[in-house]
């Protein structure tokens, strides 16, 4: 039997940084067609901002071994909609996720593959369960980065194609300074 190292690592509760982790930067442009409103986006790719930074460790895609990752949303809004992560069902559509709040404020959207969504707040010490079966998505709604860890299967895999075709059903805004969930135009059955 060969036996894997265990490891230890302290992440850095104030910026989420994973010392050894692989990094991964999402700009505005890597969100084409995202966001609903497509004249604030064009308008805002012009500064083409940080939206994400996620630090993830990741084992070979085995059944039975574990990831982790940090992600750093940082705070921003185009036209009324938070700056939020792409979102994804997993491949292996039965994997479940822990979410944990490290710093700042935001939530979680969830969606079933009908179009149930369901939206969780999260702030620092927040453990969200996404069950098997939920695309998930994070939203920041602060105005400082949104930091968070997840712990997901090795083996669950990302698929981003329905999100990123038709989004989730519910948008998450900014209305008269309030954090609302409306629902999208966009979405479609
Ligand atoms: O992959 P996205 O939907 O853009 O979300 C960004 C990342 O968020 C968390 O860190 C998850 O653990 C990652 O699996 C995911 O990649
Ligand atoms: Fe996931």
């Amino acid at each position: 039997m060969e036996y894997k190292n265990p490891l230890g690592v302290d992440i850095d509760l104030e910026t989420g940084v994973i010392p050894g982790a692989k990094k991964l930067v999402r700009r505005l442009s890597d969100l084409k067609g995202y966001f609903v409103d497509e004249k604030a986006y064009e308008e805002l790719l012009k500064e083409n901002p940080v939206v994400y930074e996620v630090y993830a460790i990741e084992q070979e895609e085995k059944d039975g071994d574990l990831n982790f990752a940090t992600t750093v949303l940082y705070p921003g809004k185009v036209g009324r909609e938070f700056f939020f992560t792409k979102g994804h069902y997993h491949s292996k559509a039965d994997r479940a996720e822990i979410y944990y709040g490290i710093k700042g404020k935001g939530g979680m959207l969830l969606q079933t593959p009908e179009g149930r969504a369901e939206w969780i707040e999260m702030g620092p010490g927040t453990v969200v369960y996404v069950p098997p079966y939920w695309a998930h998505r994070t939203v920041n709604t602060g105005d400082e980065p949104f930091i968070f860890l997840a712990i997901y299967p090795a083996d669950a895999g990302h698929d981003y194609g329905s999100i990123a075709e038709k989004g989730f059903s519910k948008l998450v805004v900014e209305e008269n300074g309030e954090v609302m969930v409306v629902d999208s135009p966009k979405w479609k059955e």
